[in-house]
């Protein structure tokens, strides 16, 4: 039977940006948690070294797509020979800020380091997937994690599995936009774990993405009635938090047409790894 190989959303539940490194990447202190939604993949390994994606995703082309990357540096780093069909069932938004392209990358290396017995560690897969994206590493990771560095550097954490409604603003918003802005607050003092877990949590992008997005404004201003809500990475989406599903399904139901959303719970084992246990 064909496995199902889940690549789920994340939050980051709080952003702050410390500096701007040398290379033009910034330094950031993040909490992730994922999301028990998010894409399914399916792979069949290929006795030749064809990597095939079966269900191409619109506006990406195929050799650009994550999937693909993901799978052509693991046979190059692995030495492996075989190849893949892969097919991809997408329900996550786009340059969301939910790291759904990052997923992608990260459930590929885990599943093919599985399927094809490549035998990598999960630190070798990490170094691999932070070429492909910041939030890749963390995917892999596999855990709920505070995040340092340009959010490579993890340690496991325990936020509360809270309730989400995710809202979709319905403007795309490129992480480059947000990251080359010149009001962007870019020296968050640092702060440990302990106090940040103890301070209000919040998003050094939201401001940005507020000021130069009335969609997004509209959308922070009117989920700000119901519950705390915020910007994940750099946009579009928004969450409110919610103790229960029932609460967050109520002001989904009285949401205006122009909310489009839907209703996750925070987990801190991703559902990839899950399943990966399950395999072994
Ligand atoms: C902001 C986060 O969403 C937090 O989870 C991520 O760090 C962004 O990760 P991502 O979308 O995978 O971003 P990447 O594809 O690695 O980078 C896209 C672009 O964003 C900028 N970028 C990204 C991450 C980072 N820490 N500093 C940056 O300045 C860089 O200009 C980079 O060229
Ligand atoms: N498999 C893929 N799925 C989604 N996007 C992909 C994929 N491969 C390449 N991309 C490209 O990556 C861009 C960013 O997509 P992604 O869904 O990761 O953004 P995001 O949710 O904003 O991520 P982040 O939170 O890391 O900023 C897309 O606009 C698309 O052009």
């Amino acid at each position: 039977m064909m496995v199902d190989w889940p690549s789920p959303a994340k939050l980051n539940l709080f952003l702050y940006i410390n500096g701007r490194r040398p290379d033009g990447y910034h330094d950031l202190q993040t909490l992730f948690q994922f999301l028990d939604y998010g894409d399914t993949l399916n792979f069949a390994p290929r006795q030749d070294n064809q990597i095939i994606l079966l269900t191409p995703i619109d506006g990406v082309p195929n050799e650009q797509n994550l999937i693909v990357r993901a799978a052509r540096m693991l046979q190059q780093f692995s030495n492996c020979h075989l190849g893949a069909d892969i097919s991809i069932t997408k329900i996550l938004p786009m340059g969301g800020g939910l790291g759904g392209g990052s997923s992608n990358a990260a459930t590929v290396l885990v599943a093919l380091n599985h399927l094809w017995k490549c035998g990598l560690t999960i630190d070798q897969l990490c170094k691999i997937g932070l070429t492909l994206g910041a939030d890749v590493p963390v995917f892999i990771y596999g855990h709920a994690a505070f995040a340092e560095g340009v959010g490579e550097k993890l340690q496991p954490a325990q936020p509360k599995e809270k309730w989400y409604l995710v809202a979709h603003p319905g403007v795309h918003i490129p992480t480059p936009f947000i990251f080359n802005d010149p009001d962007l607050v870019r020296n968050t003092p640092k702060r440990t774990l302990t106090t940040l877990l103890a301070s209000p949590f919040l998003n050094d992008c939201e401001p940005i993405a507020r000021k130069r997005f009335p969609e997004v404004e509209q959308l922070i201003s009117w989920l700000l009635e119901y519950a705390p809500s915020r910007l994940t990475g750099t946009g579009a989406c928004v969450f409110s938090e919610f103790d229960t599903q029932a609460a967050a399904v109520d002001v989904l139901k009285q949401a205006p047409e122009w909310l489009h959303g839907f209703v996750a719970q925070g987990v801190n084992t991703s559902p990839l790894q899950a399943v990966l246990s399950r395999q072994e």
